[in-house]
């Protein structure tokens, strides 16, 4: 199939390359031109696993734009991935996909009949608007336009985006027609039967079950998303709630987690208690849906509370600074990590930075190393007071305190018995649970994890 890709950020380029891959003829427009140069390069704009391999393999059957003019429209299926980041009132901003579909409908002709298909995290009823604002454009140039529009959204995470497009848990698509419905399942065939060609640059399947293909209306497509990502962020919420009485009464969080996750209604995963989640979806997508709540008369209070234990959670690293030294201003921290996550360079909305600003409020001097999102940080916070150190061990110079923000894993294997002697106190926060407490208090720290009670 022919297919156009607007936008070429987390979503967009992972889901361009995989369905070149699977071999779609896939045409990626994004209007930032810095990216697109990079990509007709094929040098990934951001860190994924693969990605870089990827683009080299799909060279031909891949190609970039940076203006409209340039594009062919006539195609099969046309995919919007473009942002839809929180306006000043937690509503979602809906004006890139506005005007992406302006674009689309200015291109469109009397003869093209491309399916349009919305991958973005949109509020519900944003695929029949798109639809609206195409067919306007084109009324508007003298024909009426028979689009569709489809919702199909997106669930891989960032780190492990490729992998999830190759092996999603199931693929959801909102559609009003079989045609719809036939040409998004003549999209995804290869990865719904797995008939592509094995991938050496990624892990193998995790799971011998095929992803199920379930369509539903747009609408619960569109809710389903939102209902996704703050079930998800609830999960750690709940065990960042509960770590912090664990710590109160004496029991440890990691325990409690695995022994509730055994039971199979519960699950293991996300439930690892840390510094809060962060990244550029969970704090946007739940934001959002307690404004469509609200629109609609539906009070999101559970939604609510998850948002507010989260930037709660945020404080507690500093809050249990201040219970360790007492005076911070003056004193020098070092941050292990910024990244909102490990296995990427993306700090949006990472707890890291403002965990990082409140100590610069309180007059610390803040050290910090991370193996990829330095570059980022610098970029998108150049007013930020901080010393970027060029290894992990020198964060420990001179330091009152470390905390671990990102659980990298080159950050498990440093030589804590000797960085300890670079230090002006011992103190070491593990704000991912992510080192053996037991064996660092060995080597002469004091250790301090998130909801580990002594
Ligand atoms: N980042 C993630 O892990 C996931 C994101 N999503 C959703 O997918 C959507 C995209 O997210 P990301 O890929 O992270 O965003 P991003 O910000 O990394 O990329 C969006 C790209 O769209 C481009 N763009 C904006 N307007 C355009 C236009 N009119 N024409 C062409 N290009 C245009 C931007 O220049 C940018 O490069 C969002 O709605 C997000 O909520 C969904 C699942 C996962
Ligand atoms: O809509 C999106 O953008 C995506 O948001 C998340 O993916 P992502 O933000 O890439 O990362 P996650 O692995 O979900 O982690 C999010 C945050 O939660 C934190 N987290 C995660 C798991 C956990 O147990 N504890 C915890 O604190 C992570 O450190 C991170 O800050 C979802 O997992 C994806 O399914 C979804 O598509």
């Amino acid at each position: 199939m022919k297919v156009v890709m607007i936008g070429s950020g987390y979503v967009g380029l992972t889901t361009g390359v995989a369905l070149s891959y699977i071999g779609h003829e896939v045409s990626i427009i994004d209007i930032d031109v810095k990216k697109i140069d990079k990509l007709k390069n094929r040098i990934p704009p951001f860190h994924e696993q693969g990605l870089e391999q990827l683009l080299q393999e799909t060279s031909s059957s891949m190609s970039f734009y940076d203006h409209w003019e340039g594009i062919n429209l006539d195609v099969d299926i046309i995919i919007l991935a473009v942002g839809t980041p929180s306006k000043s009132n937690n509503e979602a901003d809906l004006s890139y996909v506005e005007d992406a579909a302006r674009q689309i409908g200015n291109k469109l002709t009397r003869n093209m009949n491309p399916l349009i298909v919305n991958k973005s995290t949109v509020p519900i009823g944003a695929a029949d608007k798109v639809k609206q604002i195409i067919m306007q454009t084109c009324t508007a140039k003298g024909f009426v336009s028979h689009i569709q529009v489809a919702s199909n959204p997106e669930f891989l995470r960032e780190g492990e985006a490729l992998y999830d497009s190759f092996y999603p848990d199931r693929i959801i698509v909102g559609v009003d027609s079989d045609f719809a419905r036939n040409q998004l399942y003549s999209l995804y065939q290869p990865i719904l039967e797995r008939t592509f060609k094995p991938l050496s640059v990624l892990p193998k399947a995790r799971n011998a079950t095929l992803p199920p293909f379930i369509s539903t209306s747009p609408n619960s497509a569109e809710l389903i998303k939102y209902a996704a990502n703050s079930f998800l962020a609830m999960k750690i919420s709940f065990i960042n709630e509960f770590a912090n009485l664990a710590e109160q009464v004496g029991a440890d969080i990691t325990e409690v987690a695995r022994g509730i996750g055994l039971d199979e209604r519960i699950g293991t995963r996300f439930l690892n208690a840390g510094i809060g989640w962060g990244g550029s979806c969970f704090g946007k997508d739940t934001r959002a849906i307690i404004q469509t709540g609200k629109q609609y008369g539906s009070e999101m209070s559970i939604v609510q509370t998850v948002v507010q234990t989260n930037d709660k959670q945020r404080e507690l690293v500093v809050k249990k600074l201040q219970n360790y030294l007492k005076v911070l201003r003056g004193k020098t921290i070092g941050i292990l990590g910024l990244a909102f996550k490990p296995n990427t360079d993306d700090i949006r909305d990472a707890p890291s930075i403002d965990i990082i600003q409140r100590l610069i409020d309180l007059g610390v001097y803040v050290q910090v190393y991370d193996p990829l999102a330095m570059e980022q940080c610098k970029l998108s916070h150049p007013s930020l007071d901080i010393h970027y150190t060029e290894t992990a061990e020198e964060v420990f110079n001179q330091a009152h305190a470390i905390i671990l923000v990102t659980e990298w894993e080159e950050f498990r294997t440093l030589s804590y018995q000797h960085l300890v002697q670079r230090m002006r106190n011992n103190l070491v926060i593990d704000g991912r649970n992510f080192l053996n407490g037991e064996i660092i208090t060995e080597y002469g720290y004091t250790y301090s994890g998130i909801g580990k009670g002594s």
